[in-house]
């Protein structure tokens, strides 16, 4: 049986995206992560399923697995790309959708000019909820990392994420200290690595190292992560600009118990089908 799938990506962190209404399959860890090979599969760093949803007030529900097979709870630029996905594959003639993801459930809204503004729910700080071992909820954290001491900052949004304030994002140590961080063992689910510039209050800079899949040229919810960790720390204002290798996102929080609201763009690449 042949497989349709669309290749995306948003902001150079690039997706394999399937419709699961129309088609059927089951990919196993071990499939996914021979398709995400850049030399020997189709090469993404995360797989989007659009399956229907579980409950009537829901327009879909979308999973998503990292390139290394793990299934994750929340991808801020795969939101974006299935929003468009739903739209231009028209399982949907809606612009306003309500998705259920692993994570929690996203309100999308694709505008004119195809850029999609993403609704990503409510930041969670408590050490269980992100999950980290620590006796009590800070926004400064020191972890051990081979013996040097690491300060940082911990949230979820819907996924772990950990932010660290750099001076600049060029000499930051993202591929040797984001490893040792994404595995460490006080993030008993292992942990996204964010390395925050802050250049203004209204303007960062970020490079994020992915769990399960290393350094992106983007990271939607890592970008939502580091303007909540800037702006609870009094670092940042509410609208923040953030500069990631790949391109530039608008996010913007109204503060504790409110929504994080991302804007951005989502790009189709091609079309194709793998034998199943
Ligand atoms: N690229 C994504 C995040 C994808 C999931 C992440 N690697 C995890 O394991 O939680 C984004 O744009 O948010």
């Amino acid at each position: 049986m042949m497989l349709h799938f669309t290749k995306m990506h948003g902001l150079g962190n690039d997706f394999m995206v399937v419709d699961l209404v129309t088609q059927r399959a089951r990919l196993e860890p071990e499939r996914i992560r021979a398709l995400a090979d850049r030399r020997f599969g189709i090469g993404f760093d995360q797989l989007l399923l659009v399956e229907p949803p579980s409950r009537p007030d829901m327009d879909f529900r979308y999973r998503i697995f990292n390139a290394d097979g793990s299934e994750v709870e929340n991808c801020g630029n795969g939101a974006r790309c299935f929003a468009r996905f739903v739209l231009d594959q028209k399982l949907t003639a809606r612009r306003e959708i309500a998705v259920q993801t692993a994570g929690g459930n996203l309100l999308l809204k694709v505008a004119d000019d195809g850029r999609v503004r993403v609704d990503m729910g409510t930041p969670r700080f408590a050490p269980n909820e992100i999950p980290l071992t620590a006796d009590t909820q800070s926004h400064d954290y020191a972890l051990d990392v081979d013996g040097q001491t690491v300060h940082l900052d911990a949230l979820s949004m819907g996924n772990p994420h950990a932010v660290l304030d750099v001076e600049s994002v060029a000499q930051a140590p993202v591929t040797t200290l984001g490893p040792l961080i994404e595995a460490h063992p006080r993030f008993p689910r292992r942990v996204n690595v964010g390395f925050m510039e802050i250049v203004s209050r209204q303007q960062i800079r970020l490079r994020v190292f992915e769990r399960g899949v290393g350094e992106t040229l983007a990271c939607g919810t890592g970008a939502c992560a580091a303007v909540v960790s800037g702006i609870r720390r009094g670092l940042l204002d509410q609208h923040v600009g953030v500069t990631l290798p790949g391109g530039s996102l608008s996010i913007e929080w109204a503060g504790s118990g409110q929504s994080v609201i991302m804007t951005g763009p989502a790009e189709r690449v091609f079309d194709g089908r793998i034998a199943v």
